[in-house]
């Protein structure tokens, strides 16, 4: 028998609440018992000495990356284990450790094999992680569009896209440190691998090319995006005067010009089963 701590997100795009009940019957046949639950972000996480205090020897987080992205941020120094379920929209990361699995079959998966647990490679500026993917420059506004979608506010949802589409055609943002971009550009994507950041930088001077990048933020995946330069780095640094937009798996923050965006790894106890 384990302790574990449930974390959910009824904002996530694919959470249930029948799920979320299944997800505890399931754990508590398997023998597991719940210390506590924390709905996100209305709740506070626990801290890690919570955690301690409370004999949590695992979290289980039920909802989208960035909701996963606060938790693994805000429990990067505690040593118990932590399984993700996916219950968001993309679930970047419940892919990579899982495959295309659902919750409960992943519970199934490990009723039946012994758990491995691994590390996440991170992009790091600031105190901000970025497991699944990082974006910076003026084109994260978009990001602010898709909220409204998803509330389905649509006076927010008009003034949101005016002022992406104003800022997407602004200065754009440099770079230094990586030999390969040179330019300005509208969107950086980053993906973090075990040994570098797979750079995607997009300069989009033309209205299709915007338009794209703006319909593929609100619909879809922006790396679908088109007029794409790629490179590698493990360590790079932001260049000019201006603070920029960024988002880490899709939650925005502001970074400060000069800050160094870093490849780092998380502590290996993350559970996988594929
Ligand atoms: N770190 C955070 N701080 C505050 N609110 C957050 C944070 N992460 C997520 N949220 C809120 O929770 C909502 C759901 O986000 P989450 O990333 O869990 O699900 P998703 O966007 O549907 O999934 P995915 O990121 O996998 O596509 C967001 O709309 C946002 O309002």
């Amino acid at each position: 028998m384990r302790r574990y701590w449930f974390v959910t997100n009824a904002r996530s795009g694919s959470t249930a609440e029948t799920v979320a009940a299944d997800i505890r019957d399931t754990l508590s046949a398997m023998g597991h018992d719940m210390a506590g639950r924390t709905g996100f972000p209305d709740d506070a996480l626990p801290s890690p000495d919570a955690l301690v205090h409370a004999g949590v020897a695992w979290m289980v987080v039920y909802a989208g990356d960035g909701t996963v992205n606060a938790v693994l941020t805000a429990l990067h120094a505690w040593n118990g284990a932590i399984l993700i379920l996916p219950g968001g929209t993309m679930n970047l990361l419940a892919r990579t450790l899982h495959g295309e699995h659902d919750a409960m079959a992943i519970l199934r998966r490990l009723a039946d094999q012994p758990p491995r647990h691994v590390s996440l490679p991170f992009a790091e500026a600031d105190g901000h992680h970025a497991y699944a993917g990082l974006i910076l420059g003026p084109a994260t506004r978009w990001a602010a569009a898709r909220e409204a979608v998803r509330d389905g506010q649509v006076g927010r949802l008009i003034r949101a896209v005016r002022l992406a589409w104003r800022r997407s055609f602004g200065a754009g943002l440099r770079l230094a440190g990586v030999p390969e971009l040179t330019r300005r550009y509208q969107a950086v994507f980053g993906t973090p691998y075990k040994d570098h950041i797979d750079l995607a930088a997009v300069d989009t001077r033309t209205w299709r090319k915007l338009f794209d990048l703006g319909w593929m933020a609100l619909t879809d995946d922006w790396t679908n995006a088109q007029g794409v330069t790629r490179a590698f780095s493990t360590s790079f640094r932001l260049a000019g005067r201006r603070a920029i937009p960024a988002l880490f798996d899709g939650e925005p923050r502001q970074l400060l010009p000069g800050c160094d965006i870093t490849l780092r790894q998380s502590t290996a106890n993350i559970i996988a089963t594929a």
